[in-house]
């Protein structure tokens, strides 16, 4: 599903690389567990994975498209199609409602448009029910954001991240916010979207403690060939 090869990524006006990577592969429906110390490249390499910057050597494969190979437009547009992602500040639209902010993690993909009428479901009707099974009820739904506990913003991210069912789902420190319980209630949310179509899911967190909820954990610290 994933490939890195031989990935160097500077920063500008940095001295030395930020990541050196070998090799990392990830599996196909692979739950992966991504730590390290703050500062260690975690966000960068989450950067790279979804085309927004790009490496000075090596190759990053995402479905066996080479990220390198596309223009700009075209990794946009990967990204929108195949990638739905839960940042720590959610990125929600605070004036609307959770439904209206669901619904825009298809609006820039004909790709999740398709896949939804290939389910025979209008998007209304999933964003309700990813909204639903993630704990989201019916009066919570049509109130603004803004009005949402944390806990509620972040299900409203992971619910606009599977809308239209995106292959990978990457997820940077969604759960800093949150105490012990919420935190495996969340995680275990998210599994069960994954479960349903397969996704891949790629979380970040500094937080080790977590790790044995997924398949694999990798220690960022230690594939980096880059000493910080
Ligand atoms: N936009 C940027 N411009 C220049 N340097 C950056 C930029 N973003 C990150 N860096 C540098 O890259 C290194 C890795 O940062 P990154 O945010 O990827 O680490 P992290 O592991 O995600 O940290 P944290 O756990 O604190 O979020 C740091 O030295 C940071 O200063």
């Amino acid at each position: 599903m994933i490939q890195i090869s031989d990935l160097t990524f500077n920063w500008p006006g940095q001295s030395k690389p930020t990541l050196h990577i070998n090799d990392l592969q990830i599996q196909q429906g692979e739950r992966l567990f991504l730590h390290g110390p703050s500062g260690s490249g975690k966000s960068t390499l989450l950067g790279l994975l979804a085309g927004i910057q790009t490496p000075q050597q090596g190759s990053i494969t995402i479905l066996e498209q080479d990220l390198g190979k596309l223009s700009d437009a075209k990794r946009d547009k990967f990204r929108a199609d195949h990638i739905g992602t839960i940042f720590q500040n959610f990125n929600l639209l605070p004036y609307l409602s959770p439904i209206e902010n669901v619904l825009l993690g298809c609006n820039f993909s004909k790709r999740r448009v398709a896949n939804l009428k290939r389910a025979n479901i209008s998007a209304q009707n999933q964003a309700n029910l990813l909204l639903e099974q993630l704990g989201i009820d019916q009066t919570t739904r049509s109130r603004s954001v803004s009005e949402l506990s944390i806990g509620q913003q972040q299900r409203v991210a992971a619910a606009r991240a599977f809308i239209g069912q995106p292959e990978l789902i990457i997820a940077d420190e969604p759960t800093s916010a949150l105490d012990a319980d919420n935190r495996d209630i969340f995680i275990k949310q998210l599994f069960e979207q994954a479960t349903h179509y397969q996704a891949t899911i790629l979380f970040v967190s500094h937080d080790a403690s977590l790790a044995h909820l997924f398949d694999r954990q990798v220690s960022l610290k230690e594939i980096n060939e880059v000493k910080q």
